[in-house]
């Protein structure tokens, strides 16, 4: 089979506008359905009421009920007796009217004189206290018009009304077929060798399906060669399917023959829409049924089911989409964008000082944990090359709007520390709600002299002092008061290979001629501070083999000691420990959290110090090893936008 490039591409609003003319009239079986089972679903036809409700005049009010016109003329002054049995009868609420009253006096509002008899002191008007038959439904009335989906209190109106059954539109089925050779399923994910993949686009994709009110009918993962995906995709458009997805080998991959299927076995309407993620998505006809190609990276597999299948699930069931819950926020950092391409970008929301900020998350596609982790969607216009810093934005949110403010906005340096505060906070009150965008040091700082975050965190060493974090202050936050409040300390040190078998003890040992060395980037912290210990010892790196060979990350300079590539590099504990490497202890660093004075009594952050303060942090921190919680909370710096005043009080006050 011949190689698939793209078609024509499409905007966005050309291929939904496409795809509405092509399927928005399509409508699933009806279907006949107990009302008890009915919830959610969509009326195929207007329902009219069986039965009035009441069916006969009752009691509203438990009392006597009466004749009106017996009562008239009965006042404080002039107080009337009725006789029980002849004119006034007890009845409780709801009991139908005895024969020739019209009326009920609540039981409060008599006298009994005696057995037989009552004083009322004011007359009854005639129909008070009764509920009339036909006062909530008449029979014959339409109670429920077509294409209304259906809520608990229409359930009951409909049972009242003698209704027991309704027609409703049948749950659009939804085919969900997984492809790629390189697919593993999750039992085995443990097992997955390079190149493979764990399946989980198939239980995403079926969730959204069953959120949005279809049945998905999740298949097993296939292998995409061509006679395969032909079986498979005819193998679909024989079942009962009333719409079928393909995930993955939408794009112009080798591998990648969706598209001449589609062509071959039906009709191809898009393929590639100026949208991102999301751009290789496929949408055709394939015997009648409606196709969606989604891309197999779960980021564009989410947002290209959210423009395409979504609205034809509601479509298929005779609604209109439903829109989406949005707010403005202000942007926190600038985004450029492509120009041509409509952007999805994942941020995450908070109020900071009475301004809701969006900061943008990761960008890749497939990033799933960038979705797990936002608060909200900014939508960028493919006119755009993008947002500016503090630029209002249109954010779609991902959570209910008064999660924004239970929100902890953080910015700066990421730290598995972050992650146990976050839920910890979670733990403490449900509400509370830690969203991190990870933008280095240096960048929470500028953030909060921005106004954008809560908090920051900071790693960052001064050379010259030795000390952490307080010269960046005073270099960045002028007129901005913080505290310094210490988060942890965390241990570098040399990542080796298990045993040490070369017997690798301090830095000295790096300028051995059979050791060969892994150095981290220029600027980052961490050769910031292997710089710093060499330069404590009287060394310059000259002499050092591997010195300039730089990574990115401290889990790229561990896995080039697995690999034995190196004998050693410079790391934080926990990436040794993810690969069972030895790890020979350097020094410690101190991680600060910056609070800004402005955000200090907010009470999120109150309920922040109190769990890094907490029993329960400093053991659950002390447990992922490298760390040490014991000062955790203190209070190191307190900086007023000038200068520094001590503070050894933990909580400052
Ligand atoms: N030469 C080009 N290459 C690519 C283009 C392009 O225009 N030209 N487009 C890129 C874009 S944008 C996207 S999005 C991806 C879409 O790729 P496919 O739909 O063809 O999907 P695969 O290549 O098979 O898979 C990509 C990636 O997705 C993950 N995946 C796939 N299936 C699953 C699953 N069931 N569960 C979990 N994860 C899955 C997996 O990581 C694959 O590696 O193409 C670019 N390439
Ligand atoms: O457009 Mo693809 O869907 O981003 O990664």
């Amino acid at each position: 089979m011949k190689r698939k490039i793209y078609l024509e591409m499409h905007t966005l609003a050309e291929a939904r506008n496409k795809w509405r003319r092509a399927v928005q009239d399509r409508r699933t079986a009806v279907e006949e359905l107990p009302v008890i089972s009915a919830l959610g679903r969509v009326l195929a036809r207007p329902v009219t009421a069986r039965l009035s409700v009441p069916h006969y005049h009752g009691a509203a009010m438990d009392g006597y009920a009466v004749k009106a016109s017996d009562t008239f003329g009965a006042s404080a002054v002039r107080p009337k007796h009725l006789t029980i049995g002849q004119q006034a009868f007890a009845v409780d609420t709801g009991d139908p009217l005895p024969q020739g009253t019209d009326a009920v006096i609540m039981i409060e509002h008599v006298d009994p004189v005696d057995a037989h008899t009552l004083e009322i002191r004011s007359a009854a008007f005639p129909w008070q206290h009764v509920r009339k038959v036909g006062e909530d439904i008449v029979a014959g009335e339409l109670l429920l018009p077509q294409q209304h989906r259906l809520r608990p209190a229409d359930l009951g109106a409909l049972l009242a009304a003698g209704v027991s059954t309704v027609s409703v539109y049948a749950k659009p089925r939804v085919w969900i077929q997984p492809t790629g050779s390189e697919l593993v399923p999750a039992q085995d994910a443990a097992k997955a060798a390079p190149g493979q993949i764990v399946e989980f686009n198939g239980t995403v994709i079926a969730a959204m399906v069953t959120q949005e009110g279809g049945l998905a009918l999740l298949q097993a993962g296939i292998a995409d060669d061509p006679s395969t995906l032909r079986a498979s995709m005819q193998q679909a458009a024989a079942s009962e399917a009333d719409l079928i997805i393909f995930n993955a080998g939408s794009s112009a991959g080798s591998e990648d023959y969706t598209a001449s299927l589609v062509q071959d076995l039906g009709t191809l309407l898009v393929h590639g829409v100026t949208m991102m993620p999301g751009k290789p998505v496929l949408l055709g006809i394939l015997e009648g049924k409606p196709f969606v190609g989604l891309p197999g990276y779960p980021v564009s597999a989410i947002v290209a089911f959210e423009q395409f299948v979504r609205p034809l699930l509601y479509w298929m069931q005779g609604l209109a989409e439903p829109g989406w819950t949005t707010v403005e926020a202000e942007m926190g950092r600038k985004m450029p964008s492509k120009l041509g391409l409509e952007e999805f970008l994942r941020v995450v929301v908070g109020r900071v000082q009475d301004r809701l900020v969006a900061m943008p998350l990761q960008r890749g596609a497939g990033v799933i944990t960038s979705l797990v982790r936002a608060d909200g969607l900014v939508q960028i216009p493919q006119e755009s090359e993008g947002i500016n810093e503090g630029e209002a934005v249109r954010v779609r949110l991902l959570r209910a709007e008064e999660d924004l403010e239970h929100t902890l906005v953080m910015i700066g340096s990421h730290d598995n520390t972050v992650d146990v505060m976050a839920s910890e906070l979670k733990r403490v009150d449900s509400r509370l709600h830690l969203s991190s965008s990870n933008v280095g040091s240096l960048g929470g700082l500028l953030a909060l002299k921005r106004g954008q975050a809560h908090c920051a965190g900071a790693h960052l060493l001064d050379t010259a002092t030795g000390d952490y974090n307080r010269s960046y202050v005073e270099r960045h936050l002028q007129g901005i008061p913080v505290r310094l409040v210490q988060l942890v300390r965390r241990r570098q040190g040399l990542v080796v290979a298990p045993g040490n078998p070369k017997k690798i003890q301090s830095v000295h040992d790096l300028f051995r001629p059979d050791v060969r060395f892994v150095n981290r980037q220029t600027g980052s912290g961490t050769r910031i501070l292997l710089d710093y210990e060499l330069a404590k010892i009287g060394r310059s790196p000259e002499g050092l083999q591997g010195y300039d060979w730089e990574e990115y990350t401290h889990m790229a300079v561990a896995v080039n000691v697995l690999s034995g590539s190196a004998d050693c590099g410079m790391a934080i504990y926990a990436a040794a420990k993810a690969l069972g490497l030895d790890f020979v202890p350097v020094c410690e660093e101190r991680y600060d959290l910056v609070v800004p004075e402005a955000c200090w009594n907010d009470a999120k952050i109150q309920a922040l110090l109190r769990v890094i303060v907490s029993e329960r942090f400093r053991r659950l921190v002390e447990a992922m090893g490298g760390y040490d919680p014991s000062h955790s909370g203190t209070i190191v710096g307190i900086w007023n936008g000038a200068a520094w005043r001590e503070a050894d009080d933990p909580r400052g006050d």
